[in-house]
């Protein structure tokens, strides 16, 4: 339950809302990130509705769900297999999905989204929520890129937005990048935290700075690796190998890209190279801009510098 109850809540100031502990969870967008973090919500105890554009998506999400959560359940109930289907069947009744994000975000403590890296989207997206949630309901926004206060301008709950910053594949890597604004309350950013300690991962905190920590120094080094190889200074496949023998990588630059999905790559890269069109870290670049153009996004389409298919 959350600290306060829904009806409690709805009539009460934003300054009269404390400590949120964070049981209801609205996700929106069920792609790569969305099931990810609903799955792992799922797991630890948390009541998820997952919200995309349409069923077939949501279809995929849950199915995709079911089936990491099979390989969870190999390693952690290897000598189980039936508390492992029941830990599974837990888990996914813990999923229910929407395509309607205004009428489940009600029975929410926290709304959290992950959907395309886009700002105007995910600006529309907030403030037509806003008028929607409980007043003791927190927002926050998986964005890789974007800045989490402007994310947040289009809403009336300044206080109670933060960011939570997962990475690919949720249920494996282990940060969550918590992000406050000026304006997050400190109520809200240890909400956020605890809730992260709950899905079991480790947090670090933000400041609300372009790519937080790790995209900040991941993304012009994915984009100086394009550049290499545009220039021809090394093949991908050697590129790839170079940097997970030499460096201990668990990808290789160009397989990681892939992984991502490259219209994330370019989302995140056109939004700081417009901000910074001087600064060549952020420069764009031909190929990554011609593979976008065709469709080519990585392992989530079958294709982006490799093949998957
Ligand atoms: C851009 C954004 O804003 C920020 C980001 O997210 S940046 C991206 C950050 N992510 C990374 O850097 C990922 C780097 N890659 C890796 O860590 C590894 O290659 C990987 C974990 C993805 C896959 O590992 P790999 O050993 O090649 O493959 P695989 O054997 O299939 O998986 C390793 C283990 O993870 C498990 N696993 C992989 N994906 C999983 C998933 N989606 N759900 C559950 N378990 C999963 C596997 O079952 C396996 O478990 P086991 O060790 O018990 O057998
Ligand atoms: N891919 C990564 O490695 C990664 C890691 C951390 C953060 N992120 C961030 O997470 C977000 C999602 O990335 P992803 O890789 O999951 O993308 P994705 O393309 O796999 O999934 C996005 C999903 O959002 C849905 N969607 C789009 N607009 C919507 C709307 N208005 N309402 C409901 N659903 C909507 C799409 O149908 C799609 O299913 C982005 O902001 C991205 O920058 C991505």
């Amino acid at each position: 339950m959350a600290f306060f109850s829904h009806q409690v809540c709805r009539g009460f100031s934003s300054s009269a809302v404390r400590n949120v502990v964070i049981k209801h969870v609205t996700i929106i967008g069920g792609g790569q990130m969305g099931a990810g973090i609903a799955q792992v919500a799922a797991s630890t105890g948390h009541s998820v509705t997952l919200v995309d554009t349409n069923e077939d998506i949501l279809k995929k999400a849950v199915k995709g769900i079911e089936g990491n959560l099979k390989r969870v359940v190999k390693k952690k109930f290897a000598d189980k297999p039936e508390a492992g289907e029941e830990f599974i069947q837990k888990a996914l009744q813990n999923v229910s999905t929407s395509t309607d994000a205004g009428s489940v975000v009600r029975d929410s403590d926290l709304v959290l989204e992950a959907i395309v890296e886009n700002l105007k989207i995910k600006q529309d997206l907030f403030g037509g929520l806003d008028k929607l949630a409980p007043a003791h309901t927190i927002f926050a926004s998986n964005t890789s890129s974007l800045p989490i206060t402007d994310i947040a301008s289009s809403t009336n709950r300044l206080d109670r937005f933060g960011g939570l910053h997962f990475f690919n594949p949720v249920p494996v890597m282990k940060l969550v990048e918590v992000i406050a604004t000026s304006a997050t309350s400190q109520e809200t950013f240890d909400s956020l935290l605890n809730f992260s300690k709950k899905l079991g991962k480790t947090s670090v905190s933000c400041k609300d700075t372009p790519g937080f920590i790790v995209n900040r120094l991941l993304l012009p080094y994915i984009m100086e690796v394009i550049r290499m190889y545009e220039r021809g200074d090394g093949s991908k496949e050697d590129i790839d190998i170079a940097m997970k023998l030499g460096c201990g990588y668990p990808m290789g630059p160009f397989e990681l890209a892939d992984y991502v999905g490259l219209d994330t790559v370019k989302f995140i890269m056109d939004g700081w190279s417009a901000a910074n069109p001087d600064n060549p870290v952020f420069a764009q670049s031909e190929l990554l801009t011609k593979l976008v153009a065709e469709g080519k996004l990585g392992k989530k389409t079958g294709e982006g510098f490799y093949k998957y298919k």
